[in-house]
Order: structure tokens, then sequence, then C-alpha cells
């Protein structure tokens, strides 16, 4: 294998790919190096798998809502058959990601990194340690559970945990109430085992809009979620055969519950403490390795960073960290140049139903001084929502003039609007434009027109 090499790329996900395959096009000599099977978190551990399951879930639940309306017996969902399912997904994509790269040139290595100088990285793999220097190195190497600062944190599964689960436990209780747990607790809730949901926040999902966010937990707890706000898990120990679980609520209140499973779902931090970024002069904060406007390093110019790893500015997202990866390549392959654009940037919290945002909350748009209105109903009376027997459904549009700001949307069919809307954001397609597209009907998009 030829050494030094022009790039070594440290992950294989969504963050790492598009430059590795970029710069080896262009004739650079390229190594990626993965710790894990090949294909990242997206792909293997997170979104992918997570919506197979997510899919399921959404078809019981609307086979509940048919049911006496034209549709008999509802569905129900056969974990073990929908892990089977989901396994056809994640098994084929290490291999076919390894000869991906080896079809373009580039050297798969697998190991553990470790940077040992400005220039040279050490990869601990099952052959014993091998040195690599390098011109170029990017970091992609994603994010990991964050570290849990109660006793008994070894008890804690994680999301990869709980997506290979052979057999659901008949209760499992989730610490935090951010992405994870709240659509991980939403699929337990369409089987037959319970979901407990620990959240030290006074409302789960933070980031999204306040009043969406109040009506989808309502609707969590009507659907059989315990879950408990203003608490937070303080210790979880052994009990039985299952684990007892310590709450302390704002109050100070001390509460416990016993789970069969208890899940990790406190939030995630850059993957980076076992790098030994030091070694090599690269500057980190604990959102990631600090880079300039071009993501590289601000204190070692060798070295970049994109996805989860990379202090950018930019949300801990798959097409963020694509996105990311495509401005690095481009920067290494023509001098420093581009910078990523994180406006307009939808999010989905996969629940059922789904909650999407992209844009400004009303609170962000306040602190930017704009002057906006806001556009917001609830739609469960709508026809493509009554059409589908929704329970909830709601949408609040900020506009400030002609320029949509900010869309809020929660109910069937969200994770796909919201596309529209962040067409409309980053491209900086007016509220006019939207009223006037002609939108196929009947579709959740044809009720564009009526929400801006
Ligand atoms: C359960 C779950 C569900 C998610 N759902 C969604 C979703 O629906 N939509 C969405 O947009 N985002 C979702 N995300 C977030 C999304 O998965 C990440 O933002 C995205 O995968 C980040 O890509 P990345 O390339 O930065 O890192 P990753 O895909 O995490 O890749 C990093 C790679 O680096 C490797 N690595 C780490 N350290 C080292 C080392 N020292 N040496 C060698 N290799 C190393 C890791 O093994 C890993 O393969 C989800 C995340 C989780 C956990
Ligand atoms: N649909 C998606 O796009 C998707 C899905 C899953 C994960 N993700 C990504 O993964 C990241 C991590 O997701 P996550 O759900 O683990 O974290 P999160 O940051 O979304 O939420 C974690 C929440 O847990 C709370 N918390 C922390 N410790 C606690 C404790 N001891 N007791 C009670 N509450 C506690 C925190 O206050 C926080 O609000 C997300 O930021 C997101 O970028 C995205």
């Amino acid at each position: 294998m030829p050494d030094p090499y022009d790039l070594v790329v440290l992950g294989t996900g969504s963050g790492a790919s598009t430059a590795a395959h970029k710069c080896a096009a262009a004739g650079w000599r390229v190594a990626v190096v993965d710790s894990r099977p090949y294909g990242g978190t997206c792909a293997l551990r997170g979104c992918d798998p997570k919506k197979v399951l997510v899919g399921a879930e959404h078809l019981v639940d609307w086979g509940r809502r048919m049911a006496g309306h034209g549709v008999d017996a509802p569905p129900s969902i056969d974990w073990a058959d929908l892990m089977a399912f989901k396994r056809t997904f994640t098994e084929p994509v290490p291999d076919k990601r390894e000869a991906a790269f080896k079809k373009k040139g580039i050297d798969t290595l697998h190991g553990r990194a470790r940077l040992v100088a400005p220039d040279a990285l050490v990869v601990d793999g099952e052959d014993g340690e091998r040195r690599l220097t390098f011109e170029h190195l990017l970091v992609a190497t994603g994010a990991e559970p964050a570290p849990l600062p109660f006793d008994g944190a070894e008890h804690v599964a994680t999301s990869t945990d709980f997506l290979d689960l052979d057999a659901l436990p008949e209760h499992v209780v989730f610490v935090g109430g951010g992405y994870v747990s709240m659509e991980f607790a939403h699929v337990v809730a369409r089987t037959a085992a319970r979901a407990t949901v620990v959240h030290r926040g006074e409302r789960p999902l933070e980031a999204f809009d306040p009043d969406l966010v109040d009506r989808l937990a309502a609707h969590t707890c009507e659907i059989g979620v315990d879950l408990r706000l203003g608490t937070s898990v303080v210790g979880v120990e052994r009990h039985g055969d299952g684990f007892r679980v310590t709450t302390e609520t704002t109050g100070g209140e001390r509460w416990t519950v016993d789970a069969d499973l208890v899940v990790h779902g406190a939030g995630r931090v850059p993957a980076l403490a076992d790098l030994d970024l030091e070694a090599a002069g690269v500057e980190s904060s604990k959102r990631g390795v600090t880079v300039d406007d071009h993501l590289r390093s601000v204190s070692n110019p060798r070295v970049w960073a994109a996805g989860d790893a990379a202090d950018s500015g930019g949300p801990p997202l798959t097409p963020v960290a694509a996105h990311e990866s495509h401005v690095v390549a481009s920067n290494l392959l023509k001098g420093p140049h581009r910078t990523p654009n994180h406006d307009g940037v939808p999010s989905v919290a996969f629940t059922g139903p789904p909650l999407a945002r992209v844009g400004l909350t009303e609170a962000e748009a306040d602190a930017r001084g704009l002057d906006i209105e806001v556009h917001t109903g609830d739609t469960t009376d709508w026809y493509t929502y009554r059409r589908v027997r929704a329970e909830v459904a709601c949408y609040k549009v900020l506009t400030a003039g002609d320029r949509v700001v900010g869309a809020h949307l929660l109910g069937p069919g969200a994770g796909e609007l919201v596309n529209v809307f962040a067409l409309a954001i980053r491209h900086g397609v007016s509220a006019r434009a939207l009223r006037e597209t002609i939108w196929a009907y009947p579709t959740h998009a044809s009720d564009v027109p009526y929400m801006v």
C-alpha cells in the first residue's frame, strides 16, 4: 500500500464517503479507516434501520385508525420478522461499501485510528498496529452516545443495541426525550410491549416548535407511552431479571421504575475521545473538531472534518454530513473556497405521526428581530387528514414579507411535506410562488397554498 497518502479518511459513513471517492477519482492516493463494519451510523445503526421499524409502526397505526372504516383487523408487528426484514437492508452494506471503495482504488483499512504526529496516525487492527502518514486527513468519525454521569450507566443499552434486538422485552425505559427515545417509544407503543420516557426538560424534542411538541407529547401519552417530564434518570441497578431505574424530578422527588431494558436516548457526542487529537495539534470542543469556514482544522492545516465529528455549526444529521463531505472534497481538490450552507436544513422526528421543522422557530425569528407573520392551524378536519383519520395534525409556517423563514409540521406526511418548505427556504421560493404553484391533487403538497 502506498504511503504517505494524499488523503486518509477516518470513518466510512456519510461524512467520509464522498470526499474519499471524489479525491480518488481525481487520481489521489486515498485510504479509508473504520473500526466498525463499513457504512457508518445512518445505514447500519441509525436512519435506515430505524425507518424500517417506523414504517411498520405507521402501518399498524393507520390500520388501527381505519378499523371499522373499510378496513378489518388492523395489522400487528411480529418483531422477529420485522428484524429479519431490517437485516436485509443492513447486512449487505459493509461488503458493498468496501467493494465500492476498492473499485475506485481506495485502500480499505480496519481498526481503531489514533493520531501520533501532525502528519501521521496509527491504525490498531486485527493484524496489529500500522503507521500511516498523510498529506491530508479527514476526520469523519461521527458521534457516539454521551457518557452517562450516574451509577449503573453500564446497564444502559445503546440505540444500536435496540435496533438489533431479537425480541422486544415487555417494558422499555428510555433515558432522555430526544429523537432516539421518542421515535423508539412510538415503535414500542405499537407492539405488545410498554414504553416509558424519562426526560429532564419540560418538553421532549426540544429543538422543535413548542406548540406542536405539546400536541405530540399529549398524543404520546394517549397511545400509552408513560412520558415523565421534568425528571432525570439518576441511577440504574440490576433488579431481578431486569433493572430498577431511579429518577429525580426538578422538585427533588425520587421515583423508581422497573424495566426489562433501559435504552440510552440522552444525547450523542462527537467520537473523538480516543483519537488523541492533541498529538497532531488538532483543536476540538465538545461539539467536534474546531474548523474554519472551509471545514479545515484551525490548528493543523492538513486536517479537515465533516459530519457529526465537526464543529461546523450544522446539525448532526445525515444530509448535513454528506453535504460537508462534498464541501471538503471540493476544497481539497481546488483549494479552500467552499463553505458549507446550513440554511433550510429540514429535520424530522419519525414519531407516529412525524414532527418536522425547517428554518427558524418563532423564538429564533424574534431573536433575529424579524417581523414575522405566523400562519398556523389544526388540520385534522382537512380532507388530507380526515381521509386517513388522523388524530393529530397541525402546522405553523412563518413568513417575513413574502419570504418563508420557518415551517413546522405535525401529522401524517409531515416528513415529506417539510421538503417543499426546505426548497422554498434554501432557494428563496416566495410564499406567493408556493400559493401559485399547481400541485398534484389530492396530495399533502396541495395543502401548501392554504398554509402560507
Ligand atoms: C438511532 C439513530 C437514528 C438516526 N436517525 C436519523 C435520521 O432519521 N435522519 C438523519 O438525518 N439523521 C439521523 N441520525 C443521525 C445520523 O445517523 C448521523 O448524523 C450521521 O450518520 C453522521 O454521519 P458521519 O459520517 O458524520 O458519522 P458516522 O456515520 O457515525 O460514521 C463515523 C464512522 O467512524 C468510525 N470511527 C469512529 N471513530 C473511529 C476511530 N477512532 N477509528 C476508526 N474509525 C472510527 C465509526 O465506526 C463510524 O463507522 C440518527 C442517528 C442515530 C444514532
Ligand atoms: N430523526 C432524526 O433525524 C434523528 C433520529 C435519532 C437521532 N438523531 C441524531 O442523534 C442525536 C442524538 O439523539 P438523542 O435522542 O440521543 O439526543 P437528543 O439530544 O435529541 O435528546 C436527548 C435529551 O435527553 C435529555 N437527557 C440527558 N440526560 C438525561 C437524563 N439523565 N435524564 C433525563 N433526560 C436526560 C437531554 O436533556 C436531551 O434533551 C440527535 O441530536 C440527532 O442529531 C436524529
